[in-house]
């Protein structure tokens, strides 16, 4: 009825400031998450009607949430406040009209709009984030970071039980993209590997800092940082077609992800020197036998087999399952931030080709100390 009385003021003379009020109390009401760029959207058209245009500094670069708001904003320009809040008190008709529709099928598979480089779904209260540049082995560029880190921001708030990341097509993840680090104009390297390092960072503490249980889903192999983080995960399922591979000597650099600290707790001293160090590449067994991986399955069957076991943990009650998880990282969230802090410290500095040494003083540091 509400969305009624909406609708029918697009045809009437303009949107009234109690139709805008009625709007933003409707928004509440929204059973469906209308994904982030439509949030953008509604942000800017309220910031534009209740204040005008956006005259207020730009957020810094790594300020993602609060860049990509102030951006939605700025593009308004000078479009007028009873313009903005028509085009708001419209948006929000057409977005409760949409959401009273899907609850008809509340379990129907739930395509998130808003990323380019994944496929983001929720369905059995489970969020799967997928990787999705198949052709490039999901190469991780830097628009793919940023959205990883939005879209476990949007997962930490919704109503899901368990995360799942996970790559599209023959890989899971080739690691960092290669050409992140092309085409820097002269004089930029010192910059722009401290921009990096910032990323890597904020990206590396999403992980640290994230708050349900997160589910790895290691579809084929994994290399670099995509290999890393996994000691932040709570399980790592594989299939066993799977291999693990952090070449990172090879290409004169230090470790990430807070692997330097985690990896040798998981598997040991000698096996994570041999690992991160001296670029062994493990099969999934071999990383299963190691305790970097939770379980292996037999590729044939292994999306089945995963995906009927993480629906029935996602099942079991929710708050008790992320107060569990919260109680096992409070312990250690200090320490690895400290360790990300770290290593990024490292890999800002390091000059290329003495990624071996390097490596081995940053794990004996956190060993040591
Ligand atoms: C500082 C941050 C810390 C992070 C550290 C790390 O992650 S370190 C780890 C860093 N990672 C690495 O060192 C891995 C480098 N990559 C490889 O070693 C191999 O590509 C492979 C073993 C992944 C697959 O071999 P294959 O013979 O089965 O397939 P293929 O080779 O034909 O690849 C298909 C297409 O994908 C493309 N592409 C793939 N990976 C990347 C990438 N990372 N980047 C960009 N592009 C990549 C490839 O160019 C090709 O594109 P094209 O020509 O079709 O337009």
């Amino acid at each position: 009825m509400q969305a009624l009385s909406l609708h029918m003021s697009k045809t009437a003379m303009g949107a009234s400031q109690k139709d805008f009020e009625s709007a933003m109390n409707q928004v509440k009401l929204l059973k469906k998450d209308p994904g982030n760029e439509v949030k953008l959207k509604l942000y800017a058209l309220y910031k534009q009607t209740t204040e005008g245009p956006c005259n207020t500094p730009r957020p810094g670069v790594f300020d993602l949430i609060n860049k990509a708001k102030w951006d939605a904003w700025n593009a308004l320009g000078n479009l007028p406040k009873e313009t903005a809040r028509q085009n708001y008190v419209d948006l929000v008709s057409d977005l409760s009209s949409s959401d009273s529709s899907s609850q008809v099928k509340p379990e129907a598979d739930r395509k998130q709009p808003g990323y380019e480089t994944l496929v983001v779904t929720s369905e059995d209260s489970i969020t799967k984030i997928m990787m999705n540049r198949p052709a490039k082995k999901n190469a991780l560029t830097i628009q793919m970071y940023r959205e990883i880190m939005l879209a476990l921001e949007a997962a930490s708030k919704d109503d899901s039980t368990i995360i799942v990341l996970t790559g599209n097509g023959d890989y899971y993840s080739s690691g960092n993209d290669l050409m992140n680090f092309m085409n820097i104009p002269p004089g930029e390297m010192e910059k722009e590997a401290k921009n990096g390092a910032i990323l890597l960072r904020d990206f590396v503490g999403c992980f640290i800092d994230f708050p349900k249980p997160l589910v790895a889903v290691i579809n084929g192999p994994a290399i670099g940082i995509s290999v890393t983080i996994l000691g932040l995960f709570d399980l790592v399922y594989a299939s066993d077609r799977a291999t693990f591979h952090t070449p990172f000597t090879h290409l004169g650099q230090s470790p990430e992800g807070c692997s330097s600290y985690t990896f040798p707790k998981i598997m040991g001293q000698a096996k994570a020197a041999e690992m991160l160090m001296f670029g062994k590449k493990l099969t999934a067994r071999e990383a299963c036998a190691q305790g970097l991986v939770t379980e292996v399955f037999p590729d044939s069957t292994f999306q089945k087999e995963v995906w009927t076991r993480l629906k029935a943990y996602s099942k079991l009650p929710r708050n008790t399952l992320h107060i569990s998880k919260q109680s096992i990282r409070n312990l250690e969230k200090e320490k690895l931030h400290a360790v990300n802090a770290e290593e990024n410290s490292v890999l800002q500095e390091s000059p290329p080709k003495c990624g071996q040494i390097i490596l081995t003083q940053v794990i004996r540091n956190h060993y040591l100390k």
